[in-house]
């Protein structure tokens, strides 16, 4: 089978406060690439004409998107984390800009919430494809894979419409809290 596969780089920062990465407890950014493999959902020949999946073009658009307009330059944070409730009170408006996770923003975490993502963006674009893997490269070191469901990798007991699920911009729910 075919697997269309795109990266993307990204700034971000983040720290990890429940106690298993002590060094990684202050907030510290990195320069990460997701890439993603995507495969049709109804897999079939080439046609002998356009002889493509899918435009590399049209699969991309909003995943590229998303990366590039609302998770460059994020601030990745613990929906426990104090910080959060500094941001609303002090600078509501750059709130917007934390990308907001069940428990710590570890790479895994990240992994499972942007598969979820790019599902909801895939299936939203008409389910022709959809993503078979994905993997992050935090550091030139570490980078971590993910294939599978991730509803069955994420924390038990997680809202169904939470900003993971949505084929839109959000990194949070703030908004939808405030
Ligand atoms: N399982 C995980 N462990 C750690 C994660 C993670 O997301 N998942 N994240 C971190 C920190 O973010 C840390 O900044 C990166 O880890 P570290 O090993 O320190 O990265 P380096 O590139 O500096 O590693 P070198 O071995 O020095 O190349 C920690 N753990």
């Amino acid at each position: 089978m075919f697997g269309l596969v795109f990266s993307r780089r990204f700034s971000m920062a983040h720290r990890l406060t429940a106690g298993l990465s002590e060094k990684c407890a202050l907030p510290h950014g990195h320069n990460e690439t997701v890439t993603v493999r995507l495969t049709a959902t109804q897999p079939q020949r080439l046609d002998g004409a356009a002889n493509m999946v899918e435009p590399f073009e049209r699969a991309k658009a909003r995943w590229h998107g998303w990366i590039d307009d609302a998770v460059d330059h994020a601030f990745q944070v613990n929906a426990a984390d104090p910080l959060l409730g500094w941001f609303r009170q002090h600078e509501p408006t750059r709130a917007a800009r934390l990308l907001v996770t069940p428990g710590d923003p570890t790479t895994e975490m990240l992994a499972c919430l942007m598969m979820t993502k790019i599902s909801a963006f895939l299936a939203a674009d008409g389910g022709v494809l959809r993503c078979a893997s994905i993997r992050i490269e935090e550091t030139p070191t570490n980078s971590v894979t993910f294939d599978g469901d991730p509803a069955a990798f994420l924390p038990e007991g997680l809202p169904a419409d939470a900003w993971w699920h949505r084929a839109d911009a959000s990194i949070n729910d703030l908004g939808a809290a405030a």
